[in-house]
Protein backbone atom coordinates (compact mmCIF):
# COMPACT_ATOMS: atom_id res chain seq x y z
CA UNK A 1 0.00 0.00 0.00
CA UNK A 2 2.78 2.62 0.38
CA UNK A 3 3.26 3.45 -2.86
CA UNK A 4 -0.08 4.97 -2.92
CA UNK A 5 0.45 7.28 -0.51
CA UNK A 6 -0.05 10.92 -1.73
CA UNK A 7 3.21 12.35 -0.52
CA UNK A 8 2.07 15.36 0.12
CA UNK A 9 -0.71 13.60 1.91
CA UNK A 10 1.32 11.27 3.44
CA UNK A 11 3.36 14.19 4.92
CA UNK A 12 0.44 15.79 6.70
CA UNK A 13 -0.98 12.84 7.93
CA UNK A 14 2.32 11.79 9.76
CA UNK A 15 2.52 15.40 11.18
CA UNK A 16 -1.05 14.54 12.62
CA UNK A 17 -0.14 10.81 13.81
CA UNK A 18 -2.67 9.56 11.62
CA UNK A 19 -2.02 7.13 9.16
CA UNK A 20 -4.24 6.85 6.10
CA UNK A 21 -4.70 5.86 2.19
CA UNK A 22 -4.97 8.07 -0.15
CA UNK A 23 -5.90 5.64 -3.36
CA UNK A 24 -6.30 7.46 -6.51
CA UNK A 25 -10.18 6.81 -6.60
CA UNK A 26 -10.02 8.89 -3.02
CA UNK A 27 -8.14 11.42 -4.23
CA UNK A 28 -10.66 12.65 -6.91
CA UNK A 29 -12.54 12.92 -3.90
CA UNK A 30 -10.67 14.71 -1.95
CA UNK A 31 -11.77 18.34 -2.76
CA UNK A 32 -8.59 19.57 -0.75
CA UNK A 33 -6.27 17.90 -3.47
CA UNK A 34 -8.45 16.90 -6.46
CA UNK A 35 -7.71 18.65 -10.05
CA UNK A 36 -10.14 17.09 -11.97
CA UNK A 37 -9.14 16.91 -15.32
CA UNK A 38 -5.98 19.16 -14.67
CA UNK A 39 -3.95 16.24 -12.99
CA UNK A 40 -0.99 15.62 -15.40
CA UNK A 41 -0.03 12.56 -17.56
CA UNK A 42 1.90 11.68 -14.74
CA UNK A 43 0.12 12.83 -11.84
CA UNK A 44 -2.29 10.15 -13.51
CA UNK A 45 0.19 7.41 -13.71
CA UNK A 46 1.83 7.63 -10.16
CA UNK A 47 -1.39 8.39 -8.19
CA UNK A 48 -3.36 5.49 -9.60
CA UNK A 49 -6.14 7.67 -11.91
CA UNK A 50 -5.59 5.94 -15.18
CA UNK A 51 -9.03 5.14 -16.36
CA UNK A 52 -10.55 7.22 -13.61
CA UNK A 53 -10.56 11.10 -15.95
CA UNK A 54 -11.49 10.66 -19.48
CA UNK A 55 -7.85 11.06 -21.57
CA UNK A 56 -7.99 14.95 -21.99
CA UNK A 57 -5.86 16.79 -19.85
CA UNK A 58 -7.09 20.46 -19.22
CA UNK A 59 -5.24 23.52 -17.35
CA UNK A 60 -6.38 25.04 -14.81
CA UNK A 61 -7.47 28.56 -16.92
CA UNK A 62 -9.41 26.47 -19.09
CA UNK A 63 -11.59 24.60 -16.27
CA UNK A 64 -12.08 27.73 -15.03
CA UNK A 65 -13.17 29.42 -17.92
CA UNK A 66 -15.95 26.60 -18.16
CA UNK A 67 -17.23 26.97 -14.72
CA UNK A 68 -17.49 30.69 -15.17
CA UNK A 69 -19.30 29.67 -18.64
CA UNK A 70 -21.69 27.24 -16.52
CA UNK A 71 -22.16 29.18 -13.95
CA UNK A 72 -23.62 32.42 -16.23
CA UNK A 73 -26.17 29.88 -17.88
CA UNK A 74 -28.02 29.46 -14.39
CA UNK A 75 -30.38 32.62 -14.19
CA UNK A 76 -31.13 32.56 -10.11
CA UNK A 77 -28.53 33.52 -7.90
CA UNK A 78 -29.44 30.25 -5.59
CA UNK A 79 -28.51 28.29 -8.99
CA UNK A 80 -25.34 29.81 -9.37
CA UNK A 81 -24.57 29.59 -5.67
CA UNK A 82 -25.45 26.06 -5.33
CA UNK A 83 -23.06 25.71 -7.95
CA UNK A 84 -20.24 27.27 -6.34
CA UNK A 85 -20.75 25.17 -3.08
CA UNK A 86 -20.72 22.00 -5.43
CA UNK A 87 -17.37 23.32 -7.03
CA UNK A 88 -16.39 23.99 -2.95
CA UNK A 89 -16.66 20.79 -2.10
CA UNK A 90 -15.45 19.04 -5.08
CA UNK A 91 -12.32 20.69 -5.76
CA UNK A 92 -11.27 23.34 -3.32
CA UNK A 93 -8.37 25.15 -5.22
CA UNK A 94 -10.69 25.82 -8.49
CA UNK A 95 -13.11 27.35 -6.00
CA UNK A 96 -10.66 29.83 -4.92
CA UNK A 97 -9.14 30.44 -8.17
CA UNK A 98 -12.63 31.27 -9.50
CA UNK A 99 -13.63 33.67 -6.59
CA UNK A 100 -9.96 35.07 -6.54
CA UNK A 101 -10.05 35.85 -10.58
CA UNK A 102 -13.94 36.96 -11.09
CA UNK A 103 -14.75 38.73 -7.28
CA UNK A 104 -16.87 41.79 -8.35
CA UNK A 105 -18.87 39.04 -10.35
CA UNK A 106 -18.99 35.99 -7.85
CA UNK A 107 -19.16 37.92 -4.17
CA UNK A 108 -22.59 38.48 -4.24
CA UNK A 109 -23.34 34.93 -4.85
CA UNK A 110 -20.69 33.08 -2.37
CA UNK A 111 -21.60 35.78 -0.37
CA UNK A 112 -24.19 39.00 0.35
CA UNK A 113 -27.14 38.89 -1.41
CA UNK A 114 -27.63 35.35 -2.20
CA UNK A 115 -26.31 33.81 0.82
CA UNK A 116 -28.95 35.49 2.55
CA UNK A 117 -31.22 33.34 0.42
CA UNK A 118 -29.14 30.20 0.44
CA UNK A 119 -29.60 30.11 4.55
CA UNK A 120 -33.48 30.92 4.30
CA UNK A 121 -33.53 27.94 1.91
CA UNK A 122 -30.86 26.21 3.74
CA UNK A 123 -33.21 22.93 3.68
CA UNK A 124 -34.38 22.53 0.75
CA UNK A 125 -30.87 23.02 -0.53
CA UNK A 126 -28.95 21.14 1.51
CA UNK A 127 -26.95 18.75 0.07
CA UNK A 128 -22.95 17.89 1.81
CA UNK A 129 -22.60 19.53 4.98
CA UNK A 130 -20.10 22.14 5.66
CA UNK A 131 -18.66 23.33 9.16
CA UNK A 132 -19.63 22.12 12.05
CA UNK A 133 -22.58 21.88 13.68
CA UNK A 134 -22.89 21.89 17.58
CA UNK A 135 -26.31 21.85 18.83
CA UNK A 136 -27.49 22.06 22.53
CA UNK A 137 -27.63 17.53 21.69
CA UNK A 138 -23.60 18.56 22.39
CA UNK A 139 -24.10 19.94 25.87
CA UNK A 140 -21.19 18.40 27.89
CA UNK A 141 -18.97 17.00 24.84
CA UNK A 142 -18.42 20.33 22.98
CA UNK A 143 -14.85 19.55 23.15
CA UNK A 144 -15.40 16.23 21.38
CA UNK A 145 -17.12 17.51 18.92
CA UNK A 146 -14.54 20.11 17.97
CA UNK A 147 -12.12 17.19 17.97
CA UNK A 148 -14.34 15.83 15.45
CA UNK A 149 -13.28 18.51 12.65
CA UNK A 150 -10.58 16.46 10.27
CA UNK A 151 -7.84 20.11 10.58
CA UNK A 152 -5.94 20.66 13.79
CA UNK A 153 -3.97 23.97 13.14
CA UNK A 154 -7.37 26.36 13.40
CA UNK A 155 -6.49 29.91 12.80
CA UNK A 156 -10.35 31.57 12.28
CA UNK A 157 -13.63 30.20 13.38
CA UNK A 158 -16.37 32.20 12.00
CA UNK A 159 -19.49 31.15 14.35
CA UNK A 160 -23.33 32.09 14.32
CA UNK A 161 -26.17 30.90 16.68
CA UNK A 162 -28.07 31.94 13.60
CA UNK A 163 -30.46 34.58 15.80
CA UNK A 164 -30.04 37.67 13.05
CA UNK A 165 -29.22 36.51 10.11
CA UNK A 166 -28.28 39.91 7.83
CA UNK A 167 -31.47 41.54 8.37
CA UNK A 168 -33.71 38.78 7.97
CA UNK A 169 -33.88 37.57 11.24
CA UNK A 170 -33.72 34.09 13.36
CA UNK A 171 -32.39 31.16 10.76
CA UNK A 172 -31.56 29.15 13.14
CA UNK A 173 -29.44 26.29 12.61
CA UNK A 174 -29.55 27.00 8.97
CA UNK A 175 -27.64 30.49 9.23
CA UNK A 176 -24.49 28.08 8.83
CA UNK A 177 -23.99 29.66 5.16
CA UNK A 178 -22.71 32.56 7.17
CA UNK A 179 -19.69 31.40 8.66
CA UNK A 180 -18.90 29.58 5.27
CA UNK A 181 -19.51 32.20 3.25
CA UNK A 182 -17.44 34.66 5.60
CA UNK A 183 -14.39 32.14 5.96
CA UNK A 184 -14.69 31.77 1.64
CA UNK A 185 -14.10 35.39 1.84
CA UNK A 186 -11.52 34.86 4.81
CA UNK A 187 -9.50 32.76 1.91
CA UNK A 188 -10.20 34.24 -1.31
CA UNK A 189 -10.00 38.32 0.07
CA UNK A 190 -7.44 37.89 2.81
CA UNK A 191 -5.41 34.79 2.00
CA UNK A 192 -5.73 32.45 4.72
CA UNK A 193 -5.29 29.18 3.96
CA UNK A 194 -8.87 27.24 3.71
CA UNK A 195 -7.77 24.41 6.01
CA UNK A 196 -7.17 27.04 9.07
CA UNK A 197 -10.30 28.11 9.04
CA UNK A 198 -13.07 26.63 10.58
CA UNK A 199 -17.06 27.50 10.24
CA UNK A 200 -19.55 26.82 13.16
CA UNK A 201 -22.87 26.95 13.99
CA UNK A 202 -24.44 26.32 17.56
CA UNK A 203 -27.86 25.27 17.48
CA UNK A 204 -29.77 26.20 20.56
CA UNK A 205 -32.82 25.99 18.96
CA UNK A 206 -34.80 28.75 16.96
CA UNK A 207 -37.97 30.90 17.52
CA UNK A 208 -38.43 31.40 13.98
CA UNK A 209 -41.98 29.11 13.49
CA UNK A 210 -42.02 29.15 9.93
CA UNK A 211 -39.15 26.66 10.17
CA UNK A 212 -39.73 24.90 13.38
CA UNK A 213 -43.00 23.52 10.83
CA UNK A 214 -40.83 23.51 7.85
CA UNK A 215 -40.32 19.37 7.24
CA UNK A 216 -37.19 20.28 5.55
CA UNK A 217 -35.38 22.46 8.79
CA UNK A 218 -32.19 21.24 9.44
CA UNK A 219 -31.52 22.25 13.50
CA UNK A 220 -33.14 21.60 16.55
CA UNK A 221 -37.01 21.66 16.81
CA UNK A 222 -37.29 23.39 19.75
CA UNK A 223 -37.71 27.31 21.20
CA UNK A 224 -34.05 29.00 21.64
CA UNK A 225 -32.35 28.74 24.36
CA UNK A 226 -32.28 32.04 26.94
CA UNK A 227 -30.58 32.96 30.01
CA UNK A 228 -27.99 30.62 31.96
CA UNK A 229 -28.95 27.79 29.52
CA UNK A 230 -27.69 29.66 26.83
CA UNK A 231 -24.41 31.25 28.64
CA UNK A 232 -23.47 28.04 30.02
CA UNK A 233 -24.03 26.57 26.54
CA UNK A 234 -21.66 29.58 25.05
CA UNK A 235 -19.20 28.98 27.87
CA UNK A 236 -18.45 25.40 27.54
CA UNK A 237 -17.65 26.41 24.02
CA UNK A 238 -15.58 29.09 24.54
CA UNK A 239 -13.42 27.14 26.50
CA UNK A 240 -13.42 24.02 24.36
CA UNK A 241 -11.85 26.40 21.52
CA UNK A 242 -9.55 27.56 23.87
CA UNK A 243 -8.42 23.97 24.91
CA UNK A 244 -8.38 22.41 21.35
CA UNK A 245 -6.53 25.34 19.42
CA UNK A 246 -5.15 27.32 22.05
CA UNK A 247 -5.01 31.24 22.59
CA UNK A 248 -3.95 32.58 19.26
CA UNK A 249 -7.13 30.92 17.53
CA UNK A 250 -9.16 34.32 16.00
CA UNK A 251 -12.69 33.80 16.83
CA UNK A 252 -15.17 35.89 15.13
CA UNK A 253 -19.00 36.08 16.38
CA UNK A 254 -21.41 36.67 13.60
CA UNK A 255 -25.33 37.50 13.19
CA UNK A 256 -25.84 37.21 16.90
CA UNK A 257 -28.85 39.09 18.03
CA UNK A 258 -28.11 42.59 19.90
CA UNK A 259 -29.03 41.16 23.08
CA UNK A 260 -26.17 38.35 23.20
CA UNK A 261 -23.49 39.75 21.05
CA UNK A 262 -22.28 42.96 23.01
CA UNK A 263 -22.60 40.63 25.95
CA UNK A 264 -20.49 38.01 24.33
CA UNK A 265 -17.92 40.42 23.41
CA UNK A 266 -17.32 42.13 26.67
CA UNK A 267 -17.23 38.49 28.24
CA UNK A 268 -14.52 37.00 25.90
CA UNK A 269 -12.90 39.94 25.09
CA UNK A 270 -10.02 39.86 27.98
CA UNK A 271 -10.40 35.84 28.05
CA UNK A 272 -10.21 35.15 24.26
CA UNK A 273 -8.68 36.73 21.24
CA UNK A 274 -12.49 37.33 20.17
CA UNK A 275 -14.14 40.20 17.19
CA UNK A 276 -17.63 40.53 16.52
CA UNK A 277 -18.07 41.47 12.92
CA UNK A 278 -21.28 43.12 12.96
CA UNK A 279 -20.25 45.41 15.75
CA UNK A 280 -16.53 46.25 14.89
CA UNK A 281 -16.03 45.14 11.13
CA UNK A 282 -18.89 47.02 9.88
CA UNK A 283 -17.65 50.11 12.16
CA UNK A 284 -14.43 49.71 10.24
CA UNK A 285 -15.53 49.52 7.24
CA UNK A 286 -17.58 52.64 7.78
CA UNK A 287 -15.30 54.71 9.59
CA UNK A 288 -12.80 54.27 6.44
CA UNK A 289 -15.88 54.98 3.93
CA UNK A 290 -16.63 58.85 6.45
CA UNK A 291 -12.81 59.24 6.47
CA UNK A 292 -12.62 58.79 2.20
CA UNK A 293 -16.23 60.93 2.11
CA UNK A 294 -14.97 63.76 3.78
CA UNK A 295 -12.50 64.39 0.71
CA UNK A 296 -15.32 64.55 -1.00
CA UNK A 297 -17.67 66.41 0.83
CA UNK A 298 -14.94 68.54 3.10
CA UNK A 299 -14.97 69.14 6.78
CA UNK A 300 -13.23 66.89 9.37
CA UNK A 301 -14.93 64.08 11.30
CA UNK A 302 -15.98 66.49 14.34
CA UNK A 303 -17.09 69.21 11.68
CA UNK A 304 -20.18 66.35 10.91
CA UNK A 305 -23.25 65.56 12.31
CA UNK A 306 -24.52 61.92 12.22
CA UNK A 307 -28.04 60.36 12.62
CA UNK A 308 -28.60 56.71 12.55
CA UNK A 309 -31.32 54.53 11.96
CA UNK A 310 -30.87 51.59 13.75
CA UNK A 311 -29.55 51.17 17.04
CA UNK A 312 -27.74 47.83 17.30
CA UNK A 313 -24.68 46.13 16.85
CA UNK A 314 -23.92 48.19 13.37
CA UNK A 315 -25.61 51.29 14.91
CA UNK A 316 -23.63 51.97 18.29
CA UNK A 317 -20.78 50.26 16.69
CA UNK A 318 -20.34 52.41 13.83
CA UNK A 319 -21.12 55.54 16.32
CA UNK A 320 -18.66 54.68 19.16
CA UNK A 321 -15.55 53.93 16.28
CA UNK A 322 -16.51 57.76 15.57
CA UNK A 323 -16.46 59.06 18.50
CA UNK A 324 -13.51 57.51 19.33
CA UNK A 325 -11.89 58.71 16.13
CA UNK A 326 -12.83 62.15 16.80
CA UNK A 327 -12.08 62.05 19.98
CA UNK A 328 -8.38 61.09 19.22
CA UNK A 329 -8.39 64.11 16.29
CA UNK A 330 -9.71 66.69 18.69
CA UNK A 331 -8.02 65.32 21.72
CA UNK A 332 -11.54 65.72 23.33
CA UNK A 333 -12.90 63.30 25.59
CA UNK A 334 -14.89 60.89 23.86
CA UNK A 335 -18.09 62.17 26.02
CA UNK A 336 -18.30 65.32 24.22
CA UNK A 337 -17.45 63.51 20.67
CA UNK A 338 -20.92 61.19 21.18
CA UNK A 339 -22.85 64.44 21.50
CA UNK A 340 -22.09 64.78 17.63
CA UNK A 341 -24.17 61.59 16.92
CA UNK A 342 -27.38 61.04 16.70
CA UNK A 343 -30.02 57.87 16.92
CA UNK A 344 -33.08 56.74 16.17
CA UNK A 345 -34.92 53.20 17.10
CA UNK A 346 -38.20 51.64 16.69
CA UNK A 347 -39.15 54.13 19.34
CA UNK A 348 -37.91 57.43 17.90
CA UNK A 349 -34.62 59.63 18.58
CA UNK A 350 -32.98 58.35 21.50
CA UNK A 351 -33.25 61.23 24.14
CA UNK A 352 -32.08 61.38 27.86
CA UNK A 353 -35.59 61.28 28.76
CA UNK A 354 -35.71 57.55 27.51
CA UNK A 355 -32.46 56.71 29.07
CA UNK A 356 -33.83 54.73 31.79
CA UNK A 357 -36.08 52.12 29.80
CA UNK A 358 -33.07 51.83 26.90
CA UNK A 359 -30.52 48.69 26.63
CA UNK A 360 -27.14 49.68 27.83
CA UNK A 361 -25.67 49.77 24.83
CA UNK A 362 -27.78 52.37 23.64
CA UNK A 363 -27.47 54.22 26.80
CA UNK A 364 -24.10 56.80 25.42
CA UNK A 365 -26.27 57.98 22.73
CA UNK A 366 -29.49 59.31 24.99
CA UNK A 367 -28.39 63.20 24.62
CA UNK A 368 -30.58 66.45 25.97
CA UNK A 369 -33.41 66.58 22.99
CA UNK A 370 -37.25 66.58 23.35
CA UNK A 371 -39.02 63.63 21.67
CA UNK A 372 -38.73 63.19 18.51
CA UNK A 373 -40.97 60.21 17.03
CA UNK A 374 -39.76 59.45 13.70
CA UNK A 375 -37.08 59.00 11.26
CA UNK A 376 -38.19 62.19 9.05
CA UNK A 377 -38.60 64.60 12.14
CA UNK A 378 -35.61 63.41 13.69
CA UNK A 379 -33.46 64.49 10.22
CA UNK A 380 -34.99 67.62 9.97
CA UNK A 381 -34.69 68.60 14.10
CA UNK A 382 -31.19 67.19 13.89
CA UNK A 383 -30.38 68.26 10.39
CA UNK A 384 -27.46 65.41 10.25
CA UNK A 385 -24.62 65.98 7.28
CA UNK A 386 -24.70 62.07 7.25
CA UNK A 387 -27.54 59.80 7.32
CA UNK A 388 -26.74 56.04 8.02
CA UNK A 389 -29.16 53.39 8.08
CA UNK A 390 -28.61 50.03 10.11
CA UNK A 391 -31.99 48.91 11.63
CA UNK A 392 -32.03 45.58 8.89
CA UNK A 393 -35.36 47.22 7.84
CA UNK A 394 -36.15 47.87 3.99
CA UNK A 395 -36.88 51.10 2.13
CA UNK A 396 -36.70 53.78 5.91
CA UNK A 397 -35.33 55.65 4.34
CA UNK A 398 -37.89 57.35 2.10
CA UNK A 399 -38.26 60.03 -0.60
CA UNK A 400 -39.27 62.49 2.01
CA UNK A 401 -36.40 61.84 4.23
CA UNK A 402 -33.34 61.38 1.08
CA UNK A 403 -35.31 65.29 0.41
CA UNK A 404 -35.26 66.10 3.68
CA UNK A 405 -31.72 65.52 4.15
CA UNK A 406 -30.61 66.97 0.67
CA UNK A 407 -32.65 70.36 1.19
CA UNK A 408 -29.82 71.45 3.80
CA UNK A 409 -26.80 69.99 2.46
CA UNK A 410 -25.10 70.35 -0.88
CA UNK A 411 -23.50 66.64 -0.61
CA UNK A 412 -25.50 64.76 2.12
CA UNK A 413 -23.46 61.59 2.96
CA UNK A 414 -26.03 58.97 2.85
CA UNK A 415 -25.06 55.42 3.86
CA UNK A 416 -27.72 52.29 3.20
CA UNK A 417 -25.71 49.57 5.31
CA UNK A 418 -28.74 46.79 5.66
CA UNK A 419 -28.20 43.64 4.09
CA UNK A 420 -29.29 41.89 2.00
CA UNK A 421 -30.93 44.07 -0.63
CA UNK A 422 -34.42 43.28 -0.13
CA UNK A 423 -33.44 45.23 3.53
CA UNK A 424 -31.63 48.03 1.87
CA UNK A 425 -32.80 51.47 3.10
CA UNK A 426 -33.28 52.24 0.06
CA UNK A 427 -31.78 51.69 -3.36
CA UNK A 428 -28.95 53.33 -5.41
CA UNK A 429 -31.24 54.49 -8.09
CA UNK A 430 -33.86 56.22 -5.02
CA UNK A 431 -30.68 57.87 -3.52
CA UNK A 432 -29.66 59.12 -6.62
CA UNK A 433 -33.05 60.40 -8.16
CA UNK A 434 -34.07 61.99 -4.60
CA UNK A 435 -30.93 63.70 -3.67
CA UNK A 436 -30.82 65.06 -7.63
CA UNK A 437 -27.57 63.34 -7.91
CA UNK A 438 -25.47 64.94 -5.09
CA UNK A 439 -26.06 62.51 -2.33
CA UNK A 440 -22.42 60.80 -1.81
CA UNK A 441 -23.89 56.84 -1.51
CA UNK A 442 -22.96 53.73 -0.38
CA UNK A 443 -24.96 50.51 0.45
CA UNK A 444 -24.22 46.95 2.75
CA UNK A 445 -25.53 45.25 -0.19
CA UNK A 446 -23.95 45.24 -3.89
CA UNK A 447 -25.94 47.80 -6.18
CA UNK A 448 -25.59 48.34 -9.91
CA UNK A 449 -24.46 51.80 -11.19
CA UNK A 450 -27.32 54.18 -11.82
CA UNK A 451 -28.00 56.32 -14.93
CA UNK A 452 -28.85 60.12 -14.03
CA UNK A 453 -29.89 62.80 -15.95
CA UNK A 454 -26.97 61.35 -18.44
CA UNK A 455 -24.52 60.94 -15.80
CA UNK A 456 -23.46 57.64 -14.26
CA UNK A 457 -23.13 57.05 -10.59
CA UNK A 458 -21.61 54.07 -8.55
CA UNK A 459 -22.90 53.49 -5.31
CA UNK A 460 -19.80 51.91 -3.00
CA UNK A 461 -19.99 48.80 -1.01
CA UNK A 462 -19.52 49.72 2.89
CA UNK A 463 -19.44 45.80 3.81
CA UNK A 464 -17.50 44.64 6.56
CA UNK A 465 -16.29 42.22 3.97
CA UNK A 466 -13.48 44.94 2.88
CA UNK A 467 -12.31 44.84 7.09
CA UNK A 468 -12.27 41.55 8.27
CA UNK A 469 -10.47 39.35 5.80
CA UNK A 470 -7.40 41.50 6.39
CA UNK A 471 -8.20 42.10 9.99
CA UNK A 472 -8.20 38.46 10.59
CA UNK A 473 -5.18 37.55 8.22
CA UNK A 474 -3.16 40.78 10.11
CA UNK A 475 -4.35 39.21 13.63
CA UNK A 476 -2.93 35.83 12.72
CA UNK A 477 0.18 36.73 10.97
CA UNK A 478 1.11 38.87 13.99
CA UNK A 479 0.36 35.83 16.64
CA UNK A 480 -2.00 38.68 18.28
CA UNK A 481 -3.70 36.99 21.43
CA UNK A 482 -6.19 40.24 21.89
CA UNK A 483 -8.07 41.99 19.56
CA UNK A 484 -7.93 46.10 20.73
CA UNK A 485 -10.28 48.98 19.58
CA UNK A 486 -7.33 50.50 18.18
CA UNK A 487 -6.61 47.52 15.40
CA UNK A 488 -9.56 48.64 14.71
CA UNK A 489 -8.81 52.29 13.46
CA UNK A 490 -5.61 50.77 12.06
CA UNK A 491 -7.69 48.53 9.44
CA UNK A 492 -10.15 51.53 8.84
CA UNK A 493 -6.99 54.06 7.99
CA UNK A 494 -5.50 51.45 5.60
CA UNK A 495 -8.14 50.52 3.85
CA UNK A 496 -9.25 54.25 3.61
CA UNK A 497 -6.00 55.37 2.56
CA UNK A 498 -6.76 52.66 -0.50
CA UNK A 499 -8.85 54.66 -2.30
CA UNK A 500 -7.47 56.35 -5.50
CA UNK A 501 -8.37 59.44 -7.21
CA UNK A 502 -9.53 57.53 -9.52
CA UNK A 503 -12.18 56.25 -7.49
CA UNK A 504 -12.71 60.06 -6.09
CA UNK A 505 -13.36 60.86 -9.44
CA UNK A 506 -16.44 58.35 -9.74
CA UNK A 507 -17.57 59.72 -6.51
CA UNK A 508 -16.74 56.08 -4.52
CA UNK A 509 -15.64 55.99 -0.89
CA UNK A 510 -14.03 52.77 -1.40
CA UNK A 511 -12.04 51.34 -3.70
CA UNK A 512 -13.53 48.36 -6.01
CA UNK A 513 -13.00 44.50 -4.92
CA UNK A 514 -10.88 43.66 -7.49
CA UNK A 515 -7.70 44.93 -5.70
CA UNK A 516 -9.14 43.27 -2.96
CA UNK A 517 -6.30 40.38 -2.14
CA UNK A 518 -3.35 43.91 -2.47
CA UNK A 519 -6.19 45.98 0.01
CA UNK A 520 -5.93 43.50 2.60
CA UNK A 521 -2.29 42.98 2.21
CA UNK A 522 -2.06 46.72 3.57
CA UNK A 523 -4.80 46.17 5.95
CA UNK A 524 -3.40 43.14 7.52
CA UNK A 525 0.23 45.32 7.72
CA UNK A 526 -1.53 47.93 9.98
CA UNK A 527 -3.21 45.78 12.01
CA UNK A 528 -0.54 44.00 12.56
CA UNK A 529 2.10 47.05 12.89
CA UNK A 530 -0.83 48.01 15.43
CA UNK A 531 -0.64 45.14 17.47
CA UNK A 532 3.11 44.94 17.50
CA UNK A 533 3.17 48.30 18.68
CA UNK A 534 0.43 47.65 21.73
CA UNK A 535 2.18 44.47 22.50
CA UNK A 536 -0.13 42.25 21.60
CA UNK A 537 2.10 40.23 19.18
CA UNK A 538 3.40 36.67 19.64
CA UNK A 539 5.05 36.16 16.42
CA UNK A 540 9.06 37.45 16.74
CA UNK A 541 10.61 38.57 15.48
CA UNK A 542 8.45 41.20 13.90
CA UNK A 543 9.16 41.37 9.87
CA UNK A 544 10.77 44.12 9.06
CA UNK A 545 8.44 44.86 5.82
CA UNK A 546 5.25 43.79 7.03
CA UNK A 547 3.12 44.50 3.92
CA UNK A 548 5.59 41.80 2.02
CA UNK A 549 5.04 39.51 4.61
CA UNK A 550 0.92 39.96 4.35
CA UNK A 551 1.41 38.78 0.54
CA UNK A 552 3.79 36.51 1.58
CA UNK A 553 1.69 34.58 4.07
CA UNK A 554 -1.33 34.70 1.52
CA UNK A 555 -2.81 31.30 0.32
CA UNK A 556 -2.52 30.72 -3.67
CA UNK A 557 -4.92 28.85 -5.35
CA UNK A 558 -2.72 27.73 -8.11
CA UNK A 559 -2.49 23.94 -8.11
CA UNK A 560 0.23 22.61 -7.10
CA UNK A 561 2.35 20.04 -8.72
CA UNK A 562 1.98 16.44 -7.00
CA UNK A 563 5.20 13.95 -7.22
O1 LIG B 1 -22.79 39.73 5.85
C1 LIG B 1 -22.82 40.89 5.41
O2 LIG B 1 -23.03 41.16 4.23
C2 LIG B 1 -22.55 42.03 6.35
C3 LIG B 1 -22.92 41.64 7.71
O3 LIG B 1 -22.12 41.20 8.50
C4 LIG B 1 -24.35 41.64 8.07
O4 LIG B 1 -25.18 42.22 7.36
O5 LIG B 1 -24.67 41.03 9.09
MG1 LIG C 1 -23.00 39.89 9.90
Amino acid sequence: MRARFLPLLARQWQHQGTVSVASGYNLLRDPRYNKGLAFTEKERETHYLRGLLPPTVISQELQERKIMHNIRQYQLPLQRYMAMMDLQEGNERLFYKLLIDNVEELLPIVYTPTVGEACQKYGSIFSRPQGLYISLKEKGKILEVLKNWPERSIQVIVVTDGERILGLGDLGCQGMGIPVGKLSLYTALGGVRPSACLPITLDVGTNNEELLNDEFYIGLRQRRAIGQEYADFLHEFMAAVKQNYGEKVLIQFEDFANHNAFDLLARYGTTHLVFNDDIQGTASVVLAGLVAALKLVGGTLAEHTYLFLGAGEAGTGIAELIALEMSRQTKTPIDECRKKIWLVDSKGLIVSARKESLQHFKKPWAHEHEHVGNLLDAVNAIKPTVLIGTSGKGQTFTQEVVEAISSFNEMPIILALSNPTSQAECTAEQAYTWSKGRAVFATGSPFDPVEYNGKIYVPGQANNAYIFPGFGLGVVMSGAIRVHDDMLLAASEALAQQVTQENFDKGLIYPPFSNIRKISAHIAANVAAKAYELGLASRRPRPKDLVKYAESCMYSPIYRNYR
